[in-house]
């Protein structure tokens, strides 16, 4: 690989570094190169260069480009540590947490486990159409009962870290100093979205440590969680930093015009009308003609890949919401018209499917006298309270509120001799935990998971065949996988699951830590702001349409813009849209309602 000239002056540079560049301008290659002469050259014993990213989906690229895009060597591979900015802080803090009166054994508060914890507090609160005083009441409430799991049970949530390990690192000299002979030097990937408490930590480091900060300005899509488009002066005052700027040079996919359609999309004009590598395909707006639409595009995209010869190519389909990456998988699992299934990935959140896996896992223990059924009752309870995340829907609280209640009545009656009364929706709940705990498993973990799955799925419980339903999105227990061998191990040792709940709690941890990853191949669907960092061979956009009703729109939800109103075609939209489009290296096609086109696209106006 050739070096353009703003990489060759990296490889140069000493001192802080601030790197910019556009999307595939090689910022995230050179930094790897820029950390490999580092470690071949300026580090002293145990010392290694930290990389550190925002979330492990970026780590999986990042590391994607050390094993197989530059094939650095071993023996410097070995002194590179790519890490989140999560699990860096969940170091420091479980080291030095009791410095700022942390208890000295701390946990993590998992989403979901954070999401049971808040959902007393967010039931006190109307789920829509909060005033300004009740959002306020409510964050606060929240952030009071976070910090007070943190203190008195040592139970630290995600959104602690940071400023947490600001605290201990402002108390601290001696600890700032240990990292920086540890870390001499930190690359800071996707700077651009680096919230305030982030930014406090990295001043700190900054301190002791060399700092190498990539970012692109218009990149920048965490605005809603405190990315500031001041950081990068931020930086460039507190450390004065030698500049390179990569600007617009393209190496992802440089045969095309995808990049500069990505650029008119920002600008809001366009130079051409079409452009070479970007395709615009309207659909018709319901569901099955629009996946339909979708699902040809797919096995086209599929095709052109595979007769081109690429050998582990990828496909992203990218969509703007939660809930159309999961329509968006469903569709390809039961595809509409008798089209054929779409093997792929989706990238759901998994809240929901985690909770349903306790659930799962309690049932694969041993009915162990009358506490069985009890906590299998609070682990339903659990499911419904957390599987919205930080959104839980109402209806889905009182759920949990109604398993609750019918469980006490069902007490209740027990101790009176009574029989519980007949729409109870225990009955059925009951009639399948029975099932699901008198069937004989065999000690292969796969194979009993899906025994019990399949109970739950065929049962008479339409809450545990949701459960049911939801599980089958987890792959935790592929061959050779940890919790596959713990579980086995665990048959092993007793004869049976004994420690099943609290094997497969702690696998849900370590995956969250697991850095581990493979490039990302095949099909695989996401929504728009995970793909950041990411590339692939081919993009598909796809977004949702307006639901009319006697030719009135009644809503438009799921969209690229909100609602498609251009009042709402904001920088932020326009820059999340960009960043999906330049993902792509050959050929991005975005799929959009005929008769609501996505307004940042090229009307005939302005083309
Ligand atoms: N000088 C170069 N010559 C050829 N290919 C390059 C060069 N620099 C980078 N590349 C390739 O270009 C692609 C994009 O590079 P990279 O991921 O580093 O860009 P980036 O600036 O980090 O992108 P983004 O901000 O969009 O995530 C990679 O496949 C990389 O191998």
């Amino acid at each position: 690989m050739n070096l353009t000239k703003g990489q060759t002056a990296i490889m140069q540079a000493d001192g802080h570094l601030l790197v910019t560049g556009g999307p595939g301008s090689g910022k995230t290659t050179i930094s790897i190169l820029k950390a490999s002469q580092i470690a071949s050259q300026n580090l002293l014993p145990g010392q290694k260069v930290l990389f550190l990213s925002f979330a492990r989906a970026t780590v999986s690229r990042v590391i994607e480009a050390i094993e197989y895009e530059q094939k650095i060597p071993k023996e410097q591979k070995s002194f590179i540590v790519v890490d989140t900015y999560h699990s860096f802080f969940w170091r420091i803090l479980k080291t030095y947490g009791y410095l700022i009166g942390l208890p000295r054994r701390i946990k993590v508060l998992t989403p979901p486990n954070e999401a049971i914890a808040l959902s007393v507090i967010r039931s006190a609160f109307p789920s829509r159409k909060l005033t300004d005083i009740q959002k306020l009441e409510k964050k606060n409430a929240e952030a009071a009962e976070l910090l007070r799991l943190a203190k008195e049970e040592g139970k630290v949530c995600f959104d602690l870290y940071a400023p947490n390990t600001y605290q201990i690192l402002q108390g601290s000299k001696r600890i700032c100093h240990l990292i920086a002979s540890r870390y001499p030097t930190i690359i800071l990937d996707e700077f651009q979205d680096t919230n305030a408490a982030q930014w406090s930590v990295v001043q700190k480091l900054g301190g002791g440590c060399r700092l190498l900060a990539l970012a692109d300005p218009e990149q920048r899509i965490y605005d809603w969680i405190g990315a500031d488009p001041a950081r990068l002066d931020h930086f460039r005052e507190t450390f004065i930093p030698i500049e390179v700027d990569l600007k617009d040079d393209n190496h992802r996919s440089g045969d095309t015009e995808i990049a500069m359609f990505g650029r008119d999309v920002l600008a809001g004009k366009f130079r051409k009308n079409a452009y070479n590598g970007i395709g615009i395909a309207p659909f018709t707006p319901s569901r099955d003609p629009a996946m339909t639409k979708l699902i040809t595009t797919v096995y086209s995209s599929r095709k052109r890949l595979i007769d081109q010869g690429i050998s582990g190519w990828s496909l992203a389909i990218l969509v703007p919401t939660k809930k159309m990456t999961r329509l968006v998988s469903e569709a390809f699992l039961q595809p509409p018209a008798k089209l054929t299934v779409i093997p792929h990935f989706a990238a759901i959140e998994m809240e929901a499917a985690i909770l349903g896996a306790e659930v799962i896992a309690l049932l694969m223990q041993p009915n162990s006298g009358t506490h069985h059924f009890e906590e299998f009752i609070d682990l339903m309870c659990n499911y419904f309270q957390g599987k919205g995340g930080d959104e839980p829907t109402q209806g889905a609280l009182q759920e949990a509120d109604k398993i609750r209640k019918n469980y006490d009545a069902w007490v209740d009656a027990h101790a009176k001799g009574k029989t519980l009364r007949k729409n109870s929706i225990l009955i059925n709940m009951h009639n399948v935990y029975e099932q699901a705990c008198s069937v004989a498993l065999t000690g292969d973990p796969d194979k009993d998971w899906v025994t019990i799955r399949g109970i739950l799925e065929k049962g008479t419980c339409p809450r545990l065949r949701e459960i049911s339903l939801e599980v089958r999105n987890l792959r935790l227990l592929q061959r050779g996988s940890q919790l596959r061998q713990e579980l086995s191990q665990d048959w092993l040792s007793h004869g049976v699951y004994l420690n099943a709940l609290e094997v497969v709690r702690r696998a849900f941890v370590q995956a969250h830590f697991d850095l581990r990853a493979k490039p990302e191949s095949g099909v695989v669907v996401m929504n728009m702001h995970k793909a950041k960092g990411k590339q692939f061979d081919e993009v598909i956009i796809f977004e949702g349409w307006p639901v009319q009703h006697k030719g009135q729109t009644v809503s438009n939800p799921d969209r690229i813009v909100r609602a498609n109103s251009i009042e709402q075609a904001n920088s932020q939209a326009r820059q999340n849209f960009c960043v999906s489009i330049t993902r792509s290296k050959r050929q991005t096609t975005i799929l959009t309602p005929k008769n609501d086109p996505c307004v940042l696209l090229p009307s005939n106006d302005n083309a």
